[in-house]
């Protein structure tokens, strides 16, 4: 049995189209369960569902950093993120000697999900549920690779923002989440790291509109847990070896959003 946390490593689309970063965040994660921690890998996928849905002759429209996702467009959306993203992943995970559990949102009950805003279209928001399966599959030394895409019990499938997935499982599994993107960290205006950040800096930074779209979504999303964990949450880099290295050793890395 693990003695920590679950570490609930979230990672962004661009990491999928970056073979040598793949194969350094599966290395980190191979050494850190052989040291008994328990990763669970949630993904995104954005810049190949834009990809997808380019090439089907359909157009992405962004409201506040989350893809309006009308009917017509999910076929795609689950194919590229379900599909593709996940497989993409666990093909790494594999080379990199990892046995991995490809899966989504809609497995296993572990969240249930609804319809966000009727302006998003199929666009999920979803609140943790059961963690009987994803704890079957940690304690078996496996590691489970989550896309975003979930099922509504309308039966509805659902495209959610792989940082609101990343939540709602960190929470399910009271883990630590670490949010992987291809910056740093949050930067500042000037373009320099953020070490640390806390609600009303981040309302600040939001305002004054240097804190926008993707990754505004993802700084509150990492609020969110912060608060209810009552710890921590770090916004990182994939891009960087020395940052995975320090996050092996169960150091802080990137931003860290403060509770
Ligand atoms: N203050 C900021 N600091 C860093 N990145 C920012 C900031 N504001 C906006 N961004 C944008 O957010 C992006 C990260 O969000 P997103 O594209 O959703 O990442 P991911 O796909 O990894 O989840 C960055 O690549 C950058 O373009
Ligand atoms: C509703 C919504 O915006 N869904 C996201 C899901 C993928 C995602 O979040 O990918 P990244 O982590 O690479 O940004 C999308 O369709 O792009």
């Amino acid at each position: 049995m693990a003695t920590k946390s679950v570490l609930v490593l979230k990672v962004g689309g661009a990491l999928l189209q970056c073979e040598m970063g793949m194969a350094r965040l599966m290395t980190a994660a191979a050494e850190m369960i052989a040291a008994g921690q328990q990763v669970l890998l949630v993904h995104g996928g954005g810049c190949l569902v834009d990809e997808q849905l380019t090439a089907n002759g359909k157009e992405t429209i962004k409201l506040d950093g989350l893809r309006v996702t009308p009917a017509d467009q999910i076929p795609i959306v689950v194919g590229a993120l379900a599909g593709t993203s996940n497989k993409i992943l666990q093909a790494a995970a594999a080379k990199a000697g990892i046995v991995s559990v490809g899966m989504s949102l809609g497995d296993g009950n572990v969240v249930s999900a609804k319809i966000k805003d009727e302006r998003l279209g199929l666009v999920g928001e979803v609140e943790p549920n059961d963690a009987t399966y994803l704890n079957f599959i940690l304690n078996q030394g496996w590691m489970p690779i989550c896309s975003s895409i979930a099922i509504s019990s309308q039966g509805e499938m659902l495209n959610v923002n792989a940082d609101q997935a990343a939540t709602a499982l960190a929470k399910l599994v009271n883990g630590t989440l670490v949010l992987l993107s291809d910056v740093s960290g949050v930067l500042d205006g000037k373009g320099q790291l953020i070490n640390s950040l806390n609600k009303s800096e981040i309302e600040y930074l939001v305002a004054q509109g240097v804190i926008e779209k993707g990754m505004k979504v993802k700084v509150e999303a990492a609020l969110e847990v912060a608060q209810w964990m009552g710890k921590p949450v770090q916004v990182a880099s994939w891009r960087d070896a020395e940052q995975l290295k320090t996050l092996v050793k169960g150091g802080s890395v990137g931003t860290q959003i403060q509770p």
